[in-house]
């Protein structure tokens, strides 16, 4: 229809709604959206179904069990012995034993007794043994003599038995008729040796919800596949078919599919035969995000919210149609996750038959400062360690962004910012919820630089059973932490622009250094670049450094490494020098990737992209130790450890300097 067909305060309308369906997304609170989703949904369990008691393990009690035995299931002796009548055996002792005439029968497990416990006598019964009739005692065979005598075997005992003795009475596990397990338990091991025990073969459980599960974009790649530049391999896939499965659901995984209408409608169509349908990307606005326009064809109601004030998370999508939820995940893994733990795993957890799950926070203290954007709560990962007191947490940030997908494996827990707050200073107490796991802490903190060569010192600890936290927040954060007494070890490499001396002039008063390694640091290029090709580093530098085509990456202020590329530049200002990377594998990348030509780095990195290496100088990468923490056996065995040929060694193969 032309637009001058219509009046204009039609043509207005139909802008507007034009608009505001191409726009991005209406914002509604976490709250909001969620009471719309459950608005909408059948949260009740997904139907019942016997499954052999092999299979149990995992899945969800759908109805109440009682025994229909006593477990167990008659009177037993708990140990190998005589069974006697106590009073028989009053009065007995050292100086005046008691002899019982043995009875021709022995009451092995599993035998049922024919004679009866007449006064004056008693039965051989081992451990297991059915108690027989007249006996309200058992002796154990370690306080007995067997004495033979004319008229037969007695046995003789010399302290009396109290009555019901070394006995387990029947049912005194459990009795006939007990509930021994509700509906909604999640089987265990221990749960499955519970029904064994009442002789069930068949459980009744809650049948597992279906959970389609498909990954959208052209540019995700499943994971065994080559992968080309600009792609991605598919973590959403894998993460949430885990999740879902750890939830109590069933994943069915339907793969990826391509931002094509025709291929995502058939698998939409395919997704919607299960239980709820799962996406993960294109729910944006950006070219090629298409899911959200495939879903939004749903009906009954269809879409419900797209778009929350929550950070990560906010392009989700929720919608249902005939009760089935379907969801569309926000592309980054961390967002992805963390919107399906706080809009999914409920509903995945309530189809299943299981309870909600506790929400566990503890208390701790932020040692950074967080920015935060406004208008949206934000949360924030964090990885917990213990402050200078073991009642102290602090909680360390891990801001790798909502693209990262190991911040959920890394962390402890997260912290929520207010949607009003643009920052939250550092020394604010906080409050972290926990992530399912407990709250066990670390034996050795390590927190400062990272470093690929630290592998060889903390897996061998970790060979020999320690548990190791490391957290990255470089050399000045580590330095900081190990003032505070948040870690056991903060590995640095700080260059002193003055002395050119390394680490040691940042000590403060009750940290001590250990020695580490050297890593040789120097200009990394493409080989065979004839910029670089043969030269030393200084004629390298005064060959590019006036060359517009010849791009620099450098490292971001504050870095080790930017102290030395400063001083080895002087006042000179390179194509790209405000270009900064983050790490020594940034820069490598960029140059492998051709987005630069030159940058400096350490020898190791250049050697894992196969890059051209021009040496530099030698920087130091030491460990700060808390002398408070000095003498834990944590960081005496890391010590110990680093002095070993084996990790001498180990360091050397990695081309670092010991
Ligand atoms: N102009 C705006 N752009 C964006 C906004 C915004 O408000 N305005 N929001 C940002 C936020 S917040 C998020 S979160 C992302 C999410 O976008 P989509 O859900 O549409 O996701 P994609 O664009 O498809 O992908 C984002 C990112 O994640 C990677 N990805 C996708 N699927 C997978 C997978 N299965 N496994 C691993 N990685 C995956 C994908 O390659 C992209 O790198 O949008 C912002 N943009
Ligand atoms: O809020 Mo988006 O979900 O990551 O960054």
């Amino acid at each position: 229809m032309h637009s001058s067909d219509r009046s204009r305060e039609d043509i207005r309308r139909f802008v507007a709604q034009a608009a505001r369906q191409d726009q991005f997304l209406e914002v509604v609170s976490g709250e909001e959206a969620r009471a719309r989703f459950h608005r909408h949904l059948d949260l009740s369990p997904r139907g019942e179904e016997r499954v052999p008691l092999s299979a149990a393990l995992g899945r969800v009690l759908s109805a109440d069990v009682a025994a229909e035995v006593d477990v167990p299931g008659f009177d037993r002796s708990v140990v190998d012995g005589f069974a006697v009548l106590s009073a028989d055996t009053v009065g007995a002792a050292e100086d005046r034993p008691v002899a019982l005439r043995l009875n021709d029968e022995v009451l092995a497990a599993g035998h049922a007794p024919e004679l009866t416990v007449e006064p004056g006598t008693a039965t051989v019964i081992a451990t297991g043994g059915m108690l027989p009739r007249g006996a309200d005692a058992v002796v154990m065979v370690e306080t007995t003599e067997v004495v033979e005598r004319p008229d037969g075997l007695s046995v003789s005992l010399t302290r009396p038995a109290t009555p019901g003795a070394f006995i387990a009475a029947a049912g005194s596990d459990i009795g006939r008729g007990e509930v021994v397990l509700r509906r909604g338990q999640a089987l265990t091991s221990r749960e499955i040796g519970v029904l064994a025990a009442i002789g069930l073969a068949e459980v009744p459980v809650v049948r597992r919800p279906r959970v389609a599960i498909l990954s959208t974009g052209d540019e995700i790649v499943a994971p065994g596949q080559p992968i080309r530049t600009g792609a991605v391999y598919d973590s959403n896939g894998a993460i949430l078919a885990a999740a879902v499965t750890e939830l109590g659901g069933e994943p069915v995984p339907l793969g990826i599919a391509p931002d094509e209408d025709a291929a995502l409608e058939r698998l939409v169509a395919r997704g919607l035969e299960c239980d709820a349908l799962l996406l993960s990307g294109g729910t944006s606005k950006g070219a090629g995000d298409r899911s959200h326009r495939i879903v939004a064809q749903l009906s009954d109601p269809g879409i419900v919210a797209h778009g929350v004030a929550l950070k990560p998370g906010k392009p989700l999508c929720l919608a249902v149609t005939g009760g089935k939820p379907v969801v569309i995940l926000p592309g980054f893994p961390t967002s992805a996750m963390f919107t399906f733990h706080g809009f999914v795993a409920p509903v995945i957890r309530a189809m299943a038959g299981l309870p909600p799950a506790l929400a566990e926070e503890v208390p701790a203290t932020l040692p950074v400062r967080l920015g935060s954007e406004r208008g949206r709560t934000e949360y924030v990962m964090v990885s917990l360690v213990h402050g200078a007191s073991e009642d102290q947490l602090a909680a360390y940030p891990l801001s790798k962004g909502s693209g990262a997908v190991t911040a959920f494996s890394h962390a402890d827990g997260f912290l929520a910012i207010d949607a009003q707050a643009e920052a939250v200073e550092a020394g604010t107490p906080v409050s972290v919820q926990l992530l399912g796991r407990s709250l066990t802490p670390a034996d050795l903190i390590v927190v400062g630089s990272q470093c690929i060569g630290l592998n060889a010192v903390l897996g061998r600890l970790i060979g020999e059973g320690m548990t190791v936290k490391a957290l990255n927040v470089g050399s000045m954060g580590g330095l900081a932490a190990a003032r505070r007494g948040e870690c056991d070890l903060a590995p640095v490499h700080l260059m002193d622009p003055v002395t050119g001396t390394y680490n040691t002039p940042f000590l403060a008063p009750g940290l001590e250094l250990a020695t580490g390694y050297r890593r040789m640091q120097g200009i990394v290029f493409r080989r065979g670049d004839p910029r670089f090709e043969g030269r030393t580093a200084a004629e390298a530098v005064a060959a590019v450094a006036g060359s517009a085509d010849c791009i620099l990456i450098n490292r971001n202020a504050g870095s080790g490494t930017r102290i030395l590329t400063d001083r080895l530049l002087g006042a000179v200002r390179p194509t790209g020098y405000w270009t900064q990377a983050k790490s020594h594998n940034a820069v490598a990348v960029a140059v492998a990737q051709n987005r630069a030509d030159w940058g400096v780095a350490i020898e190791t990195a250049a050697n894992l992209y196969g890059l051209g290496f021009l040496p530099l100088q030698e920087e130091h990468y030491d460990f700060v130790i808390p002398a408070a923490r000095r003498d834990r056996p944590a960081v005496r065995r890391f010590v110990e450890a680093l002095e070993t040929p084996e990790v001498t060694e180990a360091l050397r193969a990695m081309g670092f300097i010991r």
